[in-house]
Order: structure tokens, then C-alpha cells, then sequence
């Protein structure tokens, strides 16, 4: 039987009094791989930001990972976040540090403390992205693609139950888009679930998957169509 992994109830998304989208029922289960489409401006990072806790769920009843959306409480944020990936446009690594320190970064803030556990757990968040070889590189010396591949390495530390990408490839050219694509791709072949907010058609006729349309105030399920 299909895990919902994400499930929303007429649910609204507000940027504070401001209604950017009503109405929201949807479902992710576990293993898929789902777009979230739309121009910009309709919404789709609000409602991303409000799947992570950075927006509060002010109406309607939402469960992700367990949570509860809509009684979602401050204190709990850091521990939605850790079962949640999230990787964004701009990758926003930090660029005083170098890869490794990067992700040692994160699993020291989520409470990992021996030295070797660390090491190994980078080393293989690194290999899962073909990123293996650049842990004592600064970001400012890897290209856009490879610096998005280390942000979704990061994204993975803490075994995430859902990775929340949003326009992950809108700063990559077509060419590193695809290689980007290709590692978020095989990590659903993988198991990980996915919801990738993106507006590039290219990707969507390369590689289609369930895909959810952010349109006049309203989220909707729409089917591509083959050929
Ligand atoms: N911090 C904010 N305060 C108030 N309104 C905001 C804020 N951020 C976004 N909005 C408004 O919310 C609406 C949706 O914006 P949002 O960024 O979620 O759209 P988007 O689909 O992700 O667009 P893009 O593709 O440009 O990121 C827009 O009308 C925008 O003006």
C-alpha cells in the first residue's frame, strides 16, 4: 500500500494576511518523484516554504513526515528539517568552507560528534552525487553544477525522507541542468522521494513523472501527455 509521505487537506498558503494559494489537497507516498510547475510568482516557493516550516500552515490540516503542519510548533522546525532535504536554487553553501567542512557543518549541528562516523557518512553522501573527490575544494572553485551536486550531497546527511528541491537547476545551463537531473534521479531509482519545483519544460519532456500545476491561486494534478 502506497505511504503518504506528504498529505494536505485544504490546506491555504499564506505569505503573512496574503492568500497565495487555497484549496490545496495532494498527496506525495513514498519513492515517488513529483514536479511542482507554474510561472513565477504562483506560489510554488511559499508553498514550498510552508512544507518546511518556514511559512506557517495557517488553514486547512497538512502532515509531512510525520508532522503536523497546521500545530507545527517553533521548537520542532529543527527536527522537521532533519527529515526533511531541502535544496535550493542558489545552492547556499557556505563559501568561507571548504566542501567537507560544509556538510561536517550540518551533522555537528544535528548532533553527530565522532570524527571517524563523520567522515565516512560525507564520504558517502559525496560518492552518491560523484562528488567524492572535491571534499577539500571551496565552493567558489567548483562550477554551478557541481556546487548544486555538493548542496544535494548535504541535503542527504541525515537520511531525509523527502528532498524539497526548489528550481534546483534555474541558475544551471541545459547541459549541467541534465547532469544535475540525472543525480536527483538516480537517488529516486534509489528510494528517496522527490518534489522538485522547477519551470523547465526541457526536463519535464526528458524525464516526466507525476507533475502538479501551481495556477490561479490552486494546486492540481496535470497529466503529460506522451509523444
Ligand atoms: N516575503 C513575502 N512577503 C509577501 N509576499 C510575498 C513574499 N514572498 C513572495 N510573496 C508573494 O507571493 C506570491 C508567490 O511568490 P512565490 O515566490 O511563492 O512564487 P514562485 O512561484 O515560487 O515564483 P518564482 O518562480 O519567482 O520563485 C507572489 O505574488 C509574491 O509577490
Amino acid at each position: 500500500m502506497a505511504t503518504a509521505i506528504l498529505k494536505l487537506q485544504d490546506a491555504s498558503i499564506f505569505q503573512g494576511d496574503n492568500l497565495i494559494i487555497s484549496n490545496v489537497n495532494l498527496e506525495v507516498n513514498r519513492g515517488e518523484f513529483v514536479y511542482l510547475i507554474g510561472k513565477t510568482g504562483s506560489g510554488k516557493s511559499s508553498f514550498m516554504k510552508t512544507l518546511y516550516g518556514d511559512l506557517p500552515l495557517k488553514k486547512g490540516v497538512g502532515k509531512i513526515v510525520e508532522f503536523d503542519l497546521d500545530t507545527l510548533k517553533e521548537k520542532e522546525i529543527p527536527y522537521l528539517r532533519r527529515k526533511l532535504g531541502v535544496v535550493f536554487q542558489d545552492f547556499q553553501l557556505l563559501s568561507d568552507r571548504k566542501v567537507y567542512d560544509n556538510l561536517a557543518f550540518v551533522l555537528k549541528a544535528t548532533g553527530w560528534k565522532e570524527k571517524a562516523k563523520i567522515d565516512e557518512r560525507i564520504n558517502e553522501c559525496l560518492e552518491k552525487v560523484g562528488m567524492a573527490s572535491k571534499s577539500y575544494k571551496f565552493p567558489h572553485e567548483l562550477s554551478g553544477g557541481e556546487q548544486q551536486r555538493i548542496a544535494i550531497a548535504r541535503a542527504l546527511l541525515n537520511h531525509p525522507e523527502l528532498i524539497i528541491a526548489d528550481e534546483p537547476t534555474g541558475n544551471l545551463d541545459p547541459q549541467t541542468s541534465v547532469e544535475v537531473m540525472e543525480v536527483l534521479q538516480q537517488l529516486n531509482k534509489n528510494g528517496n522521494t522527490i518534489l522538485m519545483a522547477t519551470h523547465d519544460y526541457a526536463l519535464l519532456l526528458k524525464y516526466p513523472s507525476k507533475t502538479l500545476k501551481c495556477d490561479e491561486s490552486r494546486i492540481f494534478e496535470v497529466v503529460q501527455r506522451k509523444s
